[in-house]
């Protein structure tokens, strides 16, 4: 059999060379947070060691070094995602701070009385209550649309459910809890169709495969370094020119200001305009070392390879007796992320990742993935969740079962 590209990869991450109560660590929490390269590491070390500055209007050697570094790692992100221009992606410290950013200047510019905005009820909490926030200040409403039967967002639902009053569709790419990756070109579509803009949550698509902003045509797209190989603390959001440039500031500071008077103050131009204080250099930098590294090996054969997990975890975690996996079937039509949420019957999943961890060395997460709304569709108050990265490999997913197994056999007695 030949050396899988998890097999080949993992020894580039440290981290997984640890042991968790002397068990080797396997680590399916990467929906949660990734892990790190040496290359990251590395960038992070070597920016400290070497180029640390303040960056922007220095005129003295490590300031513009720092300035070049930061400004080339906003590039990485606009190729890597195929903006049409590099002042069209602004630096935030996550993807949650990206929404709120869309929320407090495009929200309220645009949106008034009777206006609705339009989710699935499987978003994450970070893309629901900034909208929550805005529309009760607007006099705005959400709306939100089911799921099929299948278990996936039900998107003629949410054709139904467009109309002139839909001034917004938030959506994800990937669910953080089913799985499931949606038609975004379709929801584009159609959203346009009726002057809806769409803002896409891509947490869980980015760091998985090929993301082409111009050919999905999204208005906004938000994403997070740390689920992505990078470092916390940095995240990012991709706007289209004329809307970034139609946009009020969200923090007022430094940096984002052409001119301050006593009593007001002009702004500058995007990005700027909306990167308020000195900006988490390193973290930029690192960003942009991670893009080169997941680059290096290409995000084809990341996706290709986290299909072939995606089905054999789901496979091997619907032959347990007893579990219930939340999401749909793998099929050629509907491909899932390499991600489950599930329940076994009679046992609490916090009970499950605790002795996983205790007992077997296996890193999941339990509780309601910031997705109550969609728990609560579903009946249930948590779930546990298995999520894969390209570093993970099929003797993991063996061992994650095989542990499970044993977990309920012991809840059994
Ligand atoms: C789909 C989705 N949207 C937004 C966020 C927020 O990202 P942040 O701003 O970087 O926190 C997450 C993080 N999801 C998770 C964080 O921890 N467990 C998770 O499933 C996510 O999965």
């Amino acid at each position: 059999e030949s050396t899988s590209l998890g097999e080949i990869i993992r020894s580039d991450f440290p981290i997984l060379r640890q042991k968790v109560n002397g068990r080797d660590l396997v680590y399916l929490d990467n929906a949660a947070t990734s892990q790190k390269p040496n290359y990251v590491l590395k960038a992070l070390k070597d920016y400290y060691e070497s180029s640390n500055s303040n960056v922007h209007r220095g005129v003295h050697y490590l300031s513009q070094k720092a300035t070049t570094a930061y400004e080339n790692a906003r590039e990485k992100i606009a190729d890597f995602i195929n903006a049409s221009d590099h002042t069209e992606i602004v630096f935030t410290r996550n993807a949650t701070e990206a929404i709120n950013l869309v929320a407090n200047s495009w929200g309220d510019l645009n949106l008034g009385f009777g206006d609705e905005i339009l989710l699935t009820v499987a978003e994450h909490h970070s893309a629901i209550v900034p909208w929550q926030i805005v529309a009760k200040k607007k006099g705005a409403s959400l709306k939100y649309i089911g799921l099929t039967a299948g278990e996936v967002p039900d998107i003629e639902q949410l054709k139904k459910a467009l109309s002139k009053k839909t001034k917004l569709v938030v959506t994800h790419h990937v669910s953080n809890t089913l799985g499931s990756v949606l038609p975004i070109e379709d929801i584009v579509i159609w959203s346009h169709e009726v002057g809806a803009r769409v803002l896409l949550d891509a947490c869980q698509s980015v760091p998985h495969m090929m993301v082409d902003v111009q050919k999905l045509n999204v208005d906004f797209l938000v994403a997070s370094s740390h689920k992505m190989c990078g470092p916390t603390g940095i995240g990012f959001l991709y706007g289209k020119s004329n809307l970034l440039s139609s946009m009020p500031p969200f923090l007022g500071g430094g940096e984002m200001i052409s001119d301050v008077f006593q009593d007001y103050s002009t702004y500058a131009e995007p990005p700027s305009r909306f990167e308020a204080g000195t900006p988490a250099i390193a973290e930029a930098i690192g960003l942009g070392a991670a893009i080169e590294y997941l680059s290096g090996i290409g995000m084809q054969r990341i996706h290709d390879y986290e299909r072939e997990l995606a089905d054999y975890l789901y496979y091997s975690l619907t032959s347990v007796p007893n579990v219930r996996v939340y999401g749909p079937a793998p099929s050629e039509i509907i491909h899932r992320a390499a991600l489950c949420s599930f329940n076994v019957e009679n046992i609490h999943p916090t009970d499950i990742a605790t002795i996983l961890n205790e007992e077997y060395g296996v890193a999941i997460r339990s509780g309601h993935h910031c997705a109550q709304p969609l728990h609560r569709y579903f009946g249930v108050n948590a779930s546990a969740r298995a999520s894969l990265y390209f570093y993970n490999t099929k003797e993991e997913v063996d061992h994650f079962i095989e542990a499970l197994r044993e977990t309920i056999k012991f809840f059994s007695i």
